[in-house]
């Protein structure tokens, strides 16, 4: 389990390997520890943030009780997507990126990429070559 010092991690590897077994464990394991986790994958953000039908109140709300974030299938996160997330959980704590929550990304960046939208300027470049994703997480992708 993550402590306070390993604050966000990249769960990555290839279809079938275990990925979302760990996450489950992981937030039954945060849970049981009290913890505000929310867990979401690709398409679930796309309906959070963008056409969710929810009240803008009730995402400010989930936001700043938010303590660890996890994304699943994050090859489909692109990088403007990533950009807007950040901001979105800044809503919690300005001071920090992403608000400061504990950030587990997981996926495999060789199945899915994400999908490029000219309507929100979004060129479809994947979440890592963000430069957002280098100050989150020292993890290389090649
Ligand atoms: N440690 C394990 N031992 C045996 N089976 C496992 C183990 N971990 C996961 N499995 C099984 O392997 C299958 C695939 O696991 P899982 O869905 O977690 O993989 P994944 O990496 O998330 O796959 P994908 O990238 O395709 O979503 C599931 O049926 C799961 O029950």
């Amino acid at each position: 389990m993550l402590n306070d010092e390993q604050n966000r991690a990249l769960i990555n590897g290839p279809a079938g390997i275990g990925k979302s077994t760990v996450i489950s464990a992981i937030v039954r394991s945060l849970k049981s520890l009290g913890k505000a986790v929310q867990l979401t994958c690709s398409t679930g953000i796309a309906c959070h943030v963008y056409d969710s039908g929810l009240e803008h109140q009730d995402v400010l709300k989930r936001v700043k009780c938010t303590e660890t974030l996890i994304i699943d299938k994050c090859s489909m996160i692109s990088s403007r997507t990533f950009s807007s997330l950040c901001e979105i959980m800044s809503l919690k704590n300005n001071d920090y990126l992403f608000g400061g929550v504990q950030l587990i990304l997981c996926g495999d960046f060789l199945q899915l990429p994400p999908v490029k939208d000219i309507l929100y300027n979004d060129d479809g470049s994947f979440c890592f070559e963000n430069e957002l994703f280098d100050q989150l997480l020292p993890h290389r992708i090649q």
